[in-house]
């Protein structure tokens, strides 16, 4: 590190962003560069990350994630500073950056990791949450305690398991699509999965081979102001209780709780004040107003990127992602940027596509890093594997659920066709083939074919000679393809 002047200093690598893709990122330089200072500048106390991690198959990952202080980080890596001040300019063009405290920080290769915020149906109503980080997630369990009624909007992630996992609160879940959770499964595993909704939860979770989340918010440094926090993830809601207001005894729980409605939402309209007993109305589509203590919108993400817009020039996506090519680079030289922030602008591999999730923010963090080595090494560098076949296990209703490839039959149009097999409460396996081939696949519960499938994907094995005989459950089909 050089000091240029009193308030400016430089520094060949800097990334932004101490969520899980800043961080790897980071960590990835520091590693590979132990002669280098590298600085990692974030807008929050606490820094997520990975540990344990285990490459379950050839793409699909396990790991457990933490929130952390900083200093965790700093010991471990003697060379990478992290600097809780958030990015206020950049000036691409003379490689700067300005923080909030002032300082400015000359780089040579700067990664933008900065995630995104909450795409709220309505901004700026203190009746209508959006959940992000720990912050946010603390405020929402805050606000359910007292809660009779809540409306939740969306049906993508937090939906599906705010609906699960909400108790002793009347929950009106307003989607706009023909079935639930149509951001992560198909109708008819929607179908497989409903039942779960009203059956009574089990003690104790089904064995999952998943990401653990932890935190550990209370050893974070009290460092007055805090900026928005890094992204919740696997398991957030298994710290906390979700609990609303009607604290009856258990019997009588079971008969309040949970009067979960599903309602089809074209429009909603939201009455910002109260005329009567409730602080907010929903209205929704089908004609009908529901008054509720207050309204998740749990409708998707929006990169943050403006620190980084004014003055220069980037390419965004329409989703107003920072659009990067193959090697993770933005438009502007030398800018890189991964995970949420950014939207990936290389054309794809047949079977991946992206979404903003935990595992891809660690890829493109850690794939970010070796391309802007690579850059400085002036080496070359090939587009990971893993972006070769998109594959994600989480849990919904208590299901494992893996998903694979074009899993929803993703840009393939009537050309496909479909496999399913389901047994009612124990599995759900939907698999995509076009022209005899798997492009794709949802697998819920303990199916056990999550690398069969993978491999099936990956090499393009011809399965018509097979037909329905592909998902016979007496045909141990890992072992006929081993
Ligand atoms: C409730 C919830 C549940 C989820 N569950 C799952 C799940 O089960 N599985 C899964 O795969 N994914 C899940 N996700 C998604 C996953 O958490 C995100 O995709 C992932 O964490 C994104 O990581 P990131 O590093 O790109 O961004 P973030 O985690 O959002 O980190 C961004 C970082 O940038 C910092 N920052 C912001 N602005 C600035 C600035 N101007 N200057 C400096 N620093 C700044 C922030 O402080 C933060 O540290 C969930 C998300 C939510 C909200
Ligand atoms: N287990 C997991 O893997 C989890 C992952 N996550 C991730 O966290 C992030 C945030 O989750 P979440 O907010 O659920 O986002 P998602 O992107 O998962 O889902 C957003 C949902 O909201 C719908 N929607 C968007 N706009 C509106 C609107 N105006 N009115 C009604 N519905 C609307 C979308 O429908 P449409 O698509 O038709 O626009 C979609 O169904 C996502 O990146 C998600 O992938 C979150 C929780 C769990």
């Amino acid at each position: 590190m050089a000091t240029a002047s009193q308030s400016e200093v430089q520094f060949r690598f800097v990334v932004a962003g101490g969520g899980i893709a800043g961080v790897t990122c980071a960590q990835q330089l520091a590693s590979q560069f132990p002669s280098l200072d590298i600085v990692l500048l974030t807008a929050a106390p606490m820094v997520k990350t990975v540990s344990n991690f285990r490459q379950v198959s050839k793409t699909l990952e396990d790991f457990e994630v933490e929130e952390q202080p900083s200093s965790v980080l700093e010991e471990k890596y003697p060379n990478l500073k992290v600097i809780q001040s958030a990015v206020t300019v950049l000036h691409a063009k003379q490689h700067t950056l300005l923080t909030e405290n002032g300082q400015v920080f000359h780089y040579e290769k700067l990664c933008v990791c900065t995630g995104a915020r909450p795409k709220l149906i309505i901004q700026d109503n203190p009746h209508v949450l959006g959940i992000r980080d720990t912050d946010s997630a603390q405020e929402f369990q805050k606000r359910l305690s007292s809660a009779k009624r809540i409306v939740v909007v969306g049906n993508g992630g937090i939906a599906l398991e705010l609906v699960y996992e909400v108790e002793g609160c009347e929950v009106i879940w307003a989607v706009k699509d023909k079935a639930i959770g149509n951001a992560f499964i198909d109708a008819g595993a929607a179908q497989f999965i409903i039942p779960s909704l009203e059956a009574e939860k089990p003690k104790k979770a089904l064995p999952c081979k998943r990401t653990r989340y932890t935190t550990d918010k209370d050893t974070a440094p009290n460092t007055g102001s805090e900026g928005p926090g890094s992204a919740l993830g696997p398991d957030w809601h298994e710290s906390i209780s979700l609990r609303g207001a009607e604290q009856v005894s258990p019997h009588l729980i079971a008969l309040l709780e949970p009067i979960h409605s599903v309602l089809l939402l074209l429009k909603i309209a939201v009455f910002p004040f109260s005329t009567g007993v409730w602080p907010i109305y929903a209205q929704l589509s089908n004609g009908k107003t529901y008054g509720c203590d207050f309204i998740v919108s749990a409708t998707g993400v929006v990169p943050n990127t403006e620190p980084f817009l004014h003055g220069n020039n980037f390419d965004l996506a329409e989703d107003h992602g920072l659009k990067v090519d193959e090697h993770m680079q933005t438009s502007e030289p030398d800018v890189y940027a991964a995970g949420d922030v950014c939207t990936a602008g290389w054309e794809p591999s047949a079977f991946w596509q992206q979404m903003r999730l935990w595992t891809q923010a660690r890829q493109m963090g850690w794939y970010a890093a070796r391309s802007m080595a690579a850059d400085i090494l002036g080496e070359a560098i090939e587009l990971d594997f893993c972006f070769e076949l998109f594959s994600h296990i989480t849990k919904f209703f208590n299901y494992k659920v893996v998903l694979l490839g074009k899993f929803n039959a993703q840009g393939l149009g009537q050309d496909h066709e479909l496999l399913v097999r389901c047994t009612k409460g124990l599995e759900y396996v939907k698999v995509v083939l076009r022209g005899g081939r798997m492009m794709g696949a949802i697998l819920i519960g303990e199916t056990d074919l999550e690398e069969t499938f993978e491999n099936l994907i990956l090499n393009q094995m011809d399965l018509s000679p097979y037909g329905q005989e592909l998902l016979n459950p007496n045909i141990d089909i890992e072992d006929y393809f081993d």
